[in-house]
């Protein structure tokens, strides 16, 4: 707490980045981030059959059922030219990975839906910060700009 009787004077903020309650705010990071999110998942074996898209000759009623395909590399290449606006279209997509998984699996023993899952619980807890930082900053941002309005 502030010693009695001092006044804190008005504090300008940075634009892109702060330092407030300790935590970086940049509302830029959330890319790098997802960028290395994405490497992590590639480099695990439970994401295999979802690194690039299905082979329609080996699966072909998978658009009987699947409307909207989707992999990590499709996901890598779209987060790399800079096709997301933010964490959220990110996850969104990587999301439509493990549901289409979902609604395509014969039953919930087969092999490839287990590696979803175990894949989906990581892509859960690590993105859900990722996304939290980045509104704050958001946030932040707004705020700052509010008050040179
Ligand atoms: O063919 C692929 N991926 C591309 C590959 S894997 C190695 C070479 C190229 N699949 C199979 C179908 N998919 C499922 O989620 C699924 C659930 C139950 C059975 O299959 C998505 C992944």
């Amino acid at each position: 707490s502030d010693t009695p009787g001092t006044s804190t004077g008005h504090r300008q903020r940075a634009q892109s980045s702060s330092k407030k309650r300790g935590v970086a705010l940049d509302v830029n990071a959330w890319r790098g981030q997802c960028r290395e999110l994405l490497r992590r998942m590639l480099e695990s074996a439970d994401s295999e059959p979802f690194r690039q898209p299905v082979d329609l000759f080996a699966y072909p009623d998978y658009r009987d059922i699947i409307d909207t395909p989707m992999d990590l590399g499709t996901v890598s290449e779209t987060l790399a030219v800079g096709n997301y606006e933010n964490p959220v279209e990110f996850a969104k997509d990587v999301r439509l990975i493990f549901s289409n998984s979902k609604a395509y699996t014969p039953n919930k023993k087969s092999r490839i839906y287990s590696m979803t899952l175990s894949l989906s619980a990581f892509f859960e807890t690590q993105v859900l910060p990722i996304i939290s930082d980045f509104k704050s900053a958001l946030r932040n941002q707004r705020r700052s700009r509010q008050h040179l309005s």
